[in-house]
């Protein structure tokens, strides 16, 4: 017996010594590879941010730089390493963001994002590689921030916020940044700041434009309490529609970073009632005051309505994404698909085929033979233009020969202008211009180039 129980200790021992080498092992593997990161798929609980009541050697000479600063110093630069945030969306502006919370030794960053990294992603969301396509921008992110400091903590979220997470997830955080670019997501981040007493840091950029404001901060108002209604979805326009030059979001993606720096730091911020374009085109920033928090405001007002989160898709009548905003103006009769299309083209019967894309587009892609004249041309009748569309029309009648309405086939990117252009072009058939037949061809040249030709190219 006694002997047994030796054996046992001897045993228990070895595997002690064991594990206590695997540990020795795991955390020196952990040391040389910091960026192995959890990527979470839904909202965990996180255990409270503790951090050092001293700076220590190794932080003071990483941020020396700016703790030499009287508006940051050693009580600002600890009040940073205490400080989550929230980033809403790994993008353009998101990505910038991140990079220099990271950098300045901000405690805590989230970074959430549903999404994927693509190829047209590159040129202006700055944490994603070559190398990361395709994986989720969330991990991405975290990945290139760990690389950038690992002594931050970084939790990447690879799930859509949505009326089901959003509350309890910005619950932990101290300071949200919406980096987004979608209606729904916007009124849903707000509306979930509102409900938990979080501040939020906005920035949108489009073209060769930013605009930022700090929402729900110190009295200020939210973003119902200026936009109390979404604006019609077929008014808004995104990168992939509009086009933005990559520098502009990473402007105001650093923009947002300095606001959440002086926020999280204790110096504050000053845009809570104020909001701050950027012309890129000038190279001005302007600032106008805004109307203060409003009563009457559904979410932060006296008597509010909303007072747990709704579906923002139905709000806003557009989805809580930017991809897959897709008008449906039209009767079946008045469309074909891009299949029918090749038909039509392969038979090469007369017919016009009508690209109303803006001619910046053209010059990157287009069908040949197409004529182009953008739809705001069509809307405006354009003289110029009309009389080149009449010409082609009585070219088509004249092949044709007998009375007849020449076929016109419009096309666009993704299918939505060509449906607006069909609806202008209906009312100007038989009038402004002669009779004609017209239909839209579904889903555009995007999807040309998916079902028809995989060699069109996509951007
Ligand atoms: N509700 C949401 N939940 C999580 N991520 C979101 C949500 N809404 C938007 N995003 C993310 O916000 C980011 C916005 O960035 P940005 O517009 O630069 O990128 P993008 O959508 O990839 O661009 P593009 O329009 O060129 O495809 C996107 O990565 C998008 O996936
Ligand atoms: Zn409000």
């Amino acid at each position: 017996m006694a002997q047994e129980v030796c054996c046992l200790k001897a045993q228990l021992k070895e595997k002690e010594k064991e594990i206590a080498a695997l540990k020795k092992k795991l955390a020196q593997l952990e040391k040389s590879h910091p960026t192995v990161l959890e990527l979470h798929d839904k909202v965990t609980p996180l255990t409270p941010l503790t951090s050092n009541p001293a700076l220590s050697n190794e932080d003071i000479m990483r941020y020396s730089r700016q703790l030499l600063l009287p508006d940051l110093g050693v009580r600002g630069q600890l009040n940073l390493s205490k400080t989550s945030v929230l980033i809403v969306g790994c993008g353009g502006l998101g990505c910038p963001l991140a990079q220099y919370l990271a950098a300045a030794g901000i405690g805590r960053l989230g970074l959430l994002d549903y999404d994927e990294v693509e190829l047209s992603n590159l040129h202006r969301q700055v944490l994603h590689g070559e190398e990361n396509q395709g994986q989720a921008k969330a991990l991405s992110a975290a990945n290139a921030v760990k690389r950038l400091n690992s002594t931050v903590e970084c939790i990447p979220y690879h799930l859509q916020l949505s009326s089901d997470n959003a509350v309890q997830l910005i619950q932990q955080y101290d300071i949200v940044a919406d980096c987004s670019d979608n209606v729904p997501t916007r009124y849903l981040v707000n509306d979930a700041c509102v409900l938990s007493g979080k501040p939020l840091v906005s920035a949108s950029a489009l073209r060769m434009e930013g605009q930022l404001t700090v929402y729900n901060y110190r009295g200020g108002p939210c973003y119902r309490c200026l936009y109390p209604l979404p604006p019609p979805p077929e008014t808004v326009t995104n990168c992939s529609d509009g086009g933005v030059l990559g520098v502009v979001p990473g402007i105001m993606g650093c923009f947002q970073a300095l606001e959440v720096l002086k926020i999280a730091s204790g110096h504050g911020s000053s845009c809570g009632q104020q909001l701050v374009m950027f012309d890129a085109q000038d190279a001005r920033f302007r600032s106008i005051k805004l109307r203060p928090k409003q009563p009457g405001c559904a979410v932060c007002g006296e008597n509010p309505s909303v007072t747990q989160l709704v579906d923002y898709e139905a709000f806003c009548g557009s989805a809580a994404t930017d991809k897959c905003l897709k008008l449906n103006l039209l009767s079946k009769d008045q469309r074909i698909t891009v299949q029918d299309y090749k038909s039509i083209m392969d038979d090469a019967g007369p017919h016009l085929l009508l690209d109303v894309r803006p001619l910046v587009e053209v010059d990157i892609c287009h069908l040949p033979s197409s004529l182009n004249i953008p739809l705001s041309s069509l809307q405006e009748r354009k003289s110029e233009h009309l009389q080149l569309l009449q010409e082609r029309i009585s070219e088509l009648k004249q092949q044709m020969a007998g009375d007849c309405r020449p076929p016109v086939y419009v096309i666009c990117k993704q299918g939505n202008d060509s449906q607006k252009a069909v609806q202008v072009l209906d009312k100007m058939s038989g009038s402004e211009v002669d009779n004609i037949a017209v239909k839209d061809i579904s889903g555009g040249l995007m999807a040309w180039a998916k079902r028809i030709d995989p060699t069109f190219p996509q951007y």
